[in-house]
């Protein structure tokens, strides 16, 4: 199945995409805040031959309700959980790209049987501080997301992008300001929540920690204590991007993920 889907998973209706390629391993894609899963189309069409693809937006975000589940980080993850069920894959190389890699890491935790290896893009064990994310909150329902988007552009996306690419930096600037606030906001609190300091060094399955060597929101020394952190871990720096590395230097990171997806198919053997 390829294109828009859509599956009622823990109470909410979420919206989904499920590309497959026979014989290759299945990864997900977890989106990071503000974004839908748009951010991975470069890097799909990359990877067309080397994986089943399955990216989807997370609860608040996108095309996908909110609910009335809590808003925490082990809703996303018994979110991903269900939509793995949903699609019948019992196993599958999770790509988490900020509270994407947040919810990965939780996921590792509560569902470890689901969890071939590990991709942690542009993330950390925790994310910012509890008076970060209070005064985002504030800001997104007081003001509007809008009252902070360029600030968060500067964040996402390198000099270079926003000096050569306007067009896109104006088009992924429109897609943070359409996000549901009160989806963005309970995303900021479950972030905020979250903390997996003390689980990343039993984390066993092959992982690859990824940053932007211009990431204004978890920048390389971040990313990189968190591959510290787990001993089966790998780390890399993608050259000219920001946070969002999947936009800004897609043939880079599909060629890491590439790299990945062997590494993976050796151990299995
Ligand atoms: O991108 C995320 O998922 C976390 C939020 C962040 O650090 C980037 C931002 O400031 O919006």
């Amino acid at each position: 199945m390829t294109g828009m889907a859509f599956a009622c998973i823990n109470g909410a209706t979420i919206h989904y995409r499920h590309r497959l390629a026979a014989g290759r391993p299945t990864v997900v894609f977890a989106n990071s805040l503000g974004t839908d899963m748009r951010i991975w189309n470069e890097v799909e069409r990359r990877l067309a031959d080397d994986c089943t693809f399955v990216a989807f937006d997370k609860r608040g975000h996108g095309l996908s309700e909110l609910g009335d589940a809590p808003q925490t980080i082990e809703t996303h993850a018994t979110d991903l959980a269900g939509l793995l069920d949903h699609l019948g894959v019992r196993r599958a190389v999770i790509c988490g790209l900020s509270i994407g890699g947040v919810i990965a890491q939780c996921l590792y935790k509560t569902r470890p049987d689901l969890i071939e290896g590990l991709i942690l893009c542009d993330t950390a064990a925790k994310i910012g501080t509890a008076e970060m994310w209070n005064g985002r909150i504030n800001a997104t329902l007081s003001k509007g997301i809008a009252s902070f988007a360029d600030d968060v552009m500067q964040k996402w996306f390198t000099p270079d992008f926003h000096k050569n690419r306007s067009e896109e930096l104006a088009g992924y600037k429109t897609m943070l300001t359409r996000q549901d606030p009160a989806g963005y906001a309970a995303a900021c609190a479950a972030i905020r929540d979250a903390d997996f300091t003390a689980t990343t060094a039993a984390i066993k399955v092959l992982t690859l920690c990824i940053v932007g060597d211009q990431d204004g929101s978890t920048p390389p020394e971040l990313v990189e204590a968190l591959a510290r952190s787990i001993p089966t871990a790998r780390f890399e720096v993608i050259a000219g991007a920001g946070h969002i590395p999947c936009v800004e230097q897609p043939e880079r990171l599909a060629g890491l993920i590439r790299g990945f997806l062997n590494d993976v198919r050796r151990e299995r053997k």
